[in-house]
């Protein structure tokens, strides 16, 4: 292969990716994000990951999705790695597992319990998912700032959907449950699908990772279940968008300083 070949799945070559990543998991995200950045343009779409960049401070920023779960989420972090980026901030969606936080609402993860099985392939169960410290506080610091209620925590990262929504219909119910259960009584503040990923690739890759998340669910009190009841109004995704376009920009500056 060409040193200059596209990479097989994010189909951008190297030197095509800015240094600074914001990366979503559903694609249709990328152009809300890029809309808040300089001259957006869409770049490339191949299987789930869709690419768009623009500028922020004068710098390249690539948006580029990394569809659900671990899998695609390691091949998304390692292919935009090897096109140039070293910082890569995640916007996306959760379920609350805790009262402070609701529909609506803002959370800055600090650290995911890895229930998925991708990052056991980069580093052991006994080393920590955490993010970088230096964006996880320009991530509160801008959501503060923007008004937005935040709760800094721990997320569930968990490799399916519907074993955390319908865990009593699965055959390994009492083992979700019982694993589910001990997570919220550690104080885990929301769920999702990618942080555990995003921050083990990132920390055996060397570079700055970090997550900010809406929730898309009430708390309804049960340990495991999405409130069915819940209406995701899909401005609240501008929440954290805007919260990450300011902390790029923090962040960006703070490196050239
Ligand atoms: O909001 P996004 O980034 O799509 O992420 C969340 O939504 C998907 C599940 O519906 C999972 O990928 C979960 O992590
Ligand atoms: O209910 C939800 C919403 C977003 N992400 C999840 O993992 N679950």
């Amino acid at each position: 292969m060409s040193e200059n070949a596209k990479m097989l799945h994010v189909n951008l070559a190297p030197g095509e990716a800015g240094r600074y990543a914001i990366v979503p998991g559903d694609p249709d995200r990328c152009e809300l994000i890029a809309a808040h950045l300089d001259n957006p343009r869409m770049v490339t779409r191949k299987r789930e990951f869709t690419t768009w960049e623009g500028t922020l401070e004068g710098e390249r920023v690539t948006v580029t999705s990394t569809g659900i779960g671990g899998p695609s989420t390691a091949i998304c972090v390692e292919e935009l790695h090897k096109c140039g980026a070293d910082t890569f901030i995640r916007v996306g969606t959760c379920a609350s597992t805790c009262a402070d936080v609701q529909c609506g609402d803002i959370v800055v993860v600090s650290g995911s319990v890895r229930m998925d099985g991708t990052s056991r392939h980069y580093l052991p169960l006994e080393f920590p998912a955490v993010p970088s410290y230096q964006l996880l506080k320009a991530l509160e610091e801008s959501a503060v700032s923007l008004g937005f209620h935040t709760t800094v925590g721990v997320s569930i990262t968990k490799d399916s959907f519907y074993t955390q929504t319908e865990p009593e219909t699965k055959p390994v119910a009492d083992e979700l449950i019982r694993r589910w259960q001990s997570y919220v009584r550690g104080g885990a503040v929301c769920t999702s699908m990618e942080e555990s990923i995003l921050f083990s690739v990132g920390a055996s890759l060397g570079v700055r990772t970090a997550s900010i998340l809406v929730s898309a669910t009430n708390f309804d009190g049960s340990v495991s279940k999405r409130n069915s009841a819940d209406v995701y109004p899909t401005d609240s995704i501008q929440k954290p968008i805007l919260s990450a376009i300011e902390a790029l920009r923090r962040i960006i500056r703070q490196d050239k300083g």
